[in-house]
């Protein structure tokens, strides 16, 4: 398997559950619901994606032959923050990283003491072993992955027309944690008092920030 990396970089988790926590991001060239060009945008699946996805031109991205070669990458990252050895963790995501992902590079991580994150939009079966998921469902797509450990859904889209419905049906499913994640773009400033009217009123829901946009980190 070869796998292809828009971008390796540490930073800190912005979103969702581990919000502030280090780790190396990974992230995969490629998604299954936009091709990443801004021509096809108003016609993608998925049409408010904050993210460059295309090539492997950016920092620390390249093709990587062989699962050891990107585990070894992603070690290399870690050390480089002079990080000490405990409590190390990998977010791969995207573009959509389960088009990529898999056990041997899973394992590779794994043989490095690295725990595994994912961030999907849950189109995708998840492989085994992944220690957590992060599922964020995107309207009109159909939802494979009906159990993880974390559930961010960015509002309000295009194509949920009851909102309220959907969180409810939602909560009855099992998903550890849930979020809310205020669309990024224009109308940033509303969708975060939606989000927080929101989570006021139906406390399984938890606001999720963007924090790295904020503080100004990637
Ligand atoms: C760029 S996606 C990559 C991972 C995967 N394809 C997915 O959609 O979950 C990473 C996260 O950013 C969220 N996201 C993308 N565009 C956003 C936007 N404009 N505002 C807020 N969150 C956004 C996604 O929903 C997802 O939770
Ligand atoms: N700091 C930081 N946290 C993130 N959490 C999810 C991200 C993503 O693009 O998947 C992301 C990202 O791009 N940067
Ligand atoms: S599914 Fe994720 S990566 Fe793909 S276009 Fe949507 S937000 Fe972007
Ligand atoms: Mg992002």
């Amino acid at each position: 398997m070869m796998y292809t990396v828009k971008e390796l970089f540490p930073t800190l988790q912005g979103e969702g559950a581990h919000t502030g926590r280090a780790a190396i991001f990974c992230r995969f060239t490629g998604c299954n619901l936009w091709s990443g060009r801004e021509e096809d945008r108003a016609t993608a699946q998925c049409q408010f994606c904050d993210t460059d996805f295309v090539g492997f031109d950016g920092d620390g991205g390249g093709k990587f032959d062989t699962p050891e070669s990107l585990a070894h990458a992603i070690e290399l990252a870690w050390l480089s923050t002079n990080a000490g050895p405990q409590q190390r963790y990998v977010v791969f995501t995207g573009g959509e990283p389960l088009l990529q992902l898999d056990k041997a590079l899973i394992d590779a991580l794994h043989h490095k003491a690295f725990e595994v994150a994912i961030e999907t939009n849950g189109t995708l079966k998840v492989p085994a072993g992944v220690d957590w998921v992060c599922v964020s469902p995107k309207a009109g797509a159909d939802l494979v992955v009906l159990q993880a450990d974390e559930m961010k859904l960015v509002i309000p889209q295009a194509g949920h027309d009851n909102l309220e419905n959907l969180l409810g049906r939602f909560e009855k499913m099992d998903y550890r944690n849930r979020f809310l994640q205020p669309m990024d773009g224009a109308q940033l400033a509303e969708n975060t008092q939606l989000a927080i009217q929101l989570c006021q009123k139906r406390p399984l829901w938890r606001l999720s920030m963007q924090t790295h946009k904020i503080i100004g980190i990637r």
